[in-house]
C-alpha cells in the first residue's frame, strides 16, 4: 500500500487563484493595490531567495511588494524602528519579517513592532494569542497552510493522536495549537524528547518541523497515518525518511510541492485580507 500524496502546489494554486480575484476587485474598489512590505536582515542566501519568491509571487498575483533589507550588524531597534514605520505607513498593508535573524537582534521584539492590523505572517504575539484562543487572526502561515491542506483532503483531527516535532514560536508551537483547537489529542516533541520513535509511532497525525534532515525515519510512521513535512533544509530535502514513510502512510506531503507553497500562499491571501480590514471590510 503506498499513500496518497498532499499535493500543496494544486491547494496552493487555487487560494493564490481566489487572492488573484480578490486583489483585482480591491484595486476596482480603492484604485491602488494590496501591499506587502519584506524585511530581510542581513546576507543569508537562503532568506534572499525565499524573500525574493514571496514577492515575485505578490507581483504575479496583482498585489504590490517593497523590499527592504538591513545590515547584518542591525541592532534589534534599528529593524524595530523600520517595522514601526512600515507600520504606520498607509501604504503598507501586511509585514513580513523573515526569520531568522541574526542573533544580536531580539527576534521576539522585532516581530512585536508589527502592527497586528498587518501581521500577514502571523509571528505578532497578539496573533499567537488570538489564534492559540481560536479567535480570529491571522495565523502563523505555515501552520494556517497546514490546516488548509488537511481540510483540504477532509482530514479531520478531532480524536485524533497529532504529534508535533518541533515547538519553534511560529511553527512547532502554533501547528499543535490549530490541532488542539480542531479537537486533536496534541504531543509536542522535541530536542528534550526521551524515546522520540516511540511516541511517532502512536502518532495518526505527524508533523515533523525541526529542520533536520529525515530525522523522522520511516518506519516509525503508523500504517494509515497523516505524515505533514513542514521541514525545510538545504537541498529541498525534509524532515521526513519520505521513500519509507510513503510506504506506510495514508496521506503524506512530499518535499518539494507540499507544506512550502502553502506558506506562500496563506502570506499572500492573509496580506489580501488585511488591505480589506484595513479598509473597514
Ligand atoms: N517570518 C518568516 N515567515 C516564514 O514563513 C518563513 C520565514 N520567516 N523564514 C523561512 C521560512 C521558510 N519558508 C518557506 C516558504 C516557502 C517554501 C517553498 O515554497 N518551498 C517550495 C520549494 C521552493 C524551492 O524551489 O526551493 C516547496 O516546498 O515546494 C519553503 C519555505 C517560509 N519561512
Amino acid at each position: 500500500m503506498s499513500a496518497t500524496i498532499i499535493d500543496g502546489q494544486r491547494v496552493a494554486a487555487d487560494l493564490l487563484r481566489k487572492t488573484g480575484t480578490l486583489a483585482a476587485d480591491y484595486e476596482r474598489a480603492y484604485g491602488r493595490k494590496p501591499s506587502l512590505a519584506t524585511v530581510l536582515v542581513g546576507d543569508d542566501p537562503a532568506s534572499h531567495t525565499y524573500v525574493r519568491m514571496k514577492a515575485n509571487r505578490a507581483r504575479s498575483l496583482g498585489l504590490a511588494s517593497q523590499a527592504h533589507y538591513l545590515r547584518a550588524d542591525s541592532s534589534t531597534e534599528d529593524v524595530s524602528e523600520l517595522v514601526r514605520s512600515l507600520s504606520d505607513d498607509d501604504a503598507v498593508d501586511g509585514i513580513l519579517v523573515q526569520h531568522p535573524m541574526p542573533p544580536q537582534v531580539d527576534e521576539r521584539r522585532v516581530f512585536d513592532s508589527i502592527s497586528p492590523a498587518k501581521d500577514v505572517d502571523g509571528v505578532t504575539s497578539a496573533s499567537f494569542a488570538a489564534m492559540a484562543l481560536g479567535e480570529s487572526g491571522f495565523s502563523s502561515c505555515t501552520p494556517g497552510g497546514i490546516i488548509r491542506l488537511l481540510d483540504s483532503y477532509k482530514i479531520d483531527p478531532t480524536g485524533k493522536h497529532a504529534v508535533v516535532v518541533g515547538r519553534s514560536p511560529i511553527l512547532g508551537k502554533p501547528v499543535g495549537m490549530l490541532l488542539l483547537t480542531r479537537n486533536a489529542t496534541v504531543t509536542f516533541c522535541h530536542s528534550k524528547t526521551r524515546d522520540l520513535d516511540q511516541i511517532v509511532r502512536e502518532a495518526d497525525i505527524v508533523v515533523a518541523a525541526v529542520g533536520r534532515p529525515e530525522l523522522v525515519q520511516g518506519d516509525w510512521i503508523k500504517p494509515g497515518s497523516t505524515v505533514i513535512d513542514a521541514g525545510y533544509n538545504a537541498g529541498n530535502v525534509g524532515d521526513v525518511e519520505y521513500p519509507t514513510a510513503a510506504q506506510r502512510a495514508g496521506f503524506i506531503t512530499p518535499v518539494p510541492g507540499g507544506v512550502g507553497p502553502m506558506t506562500i500562499a496563506v502570506l499572500l491571501s492573509q496580506t489580501v485580507e488585511a488591505a480589506l480590514r484595513l479598509r473597514g471590510e
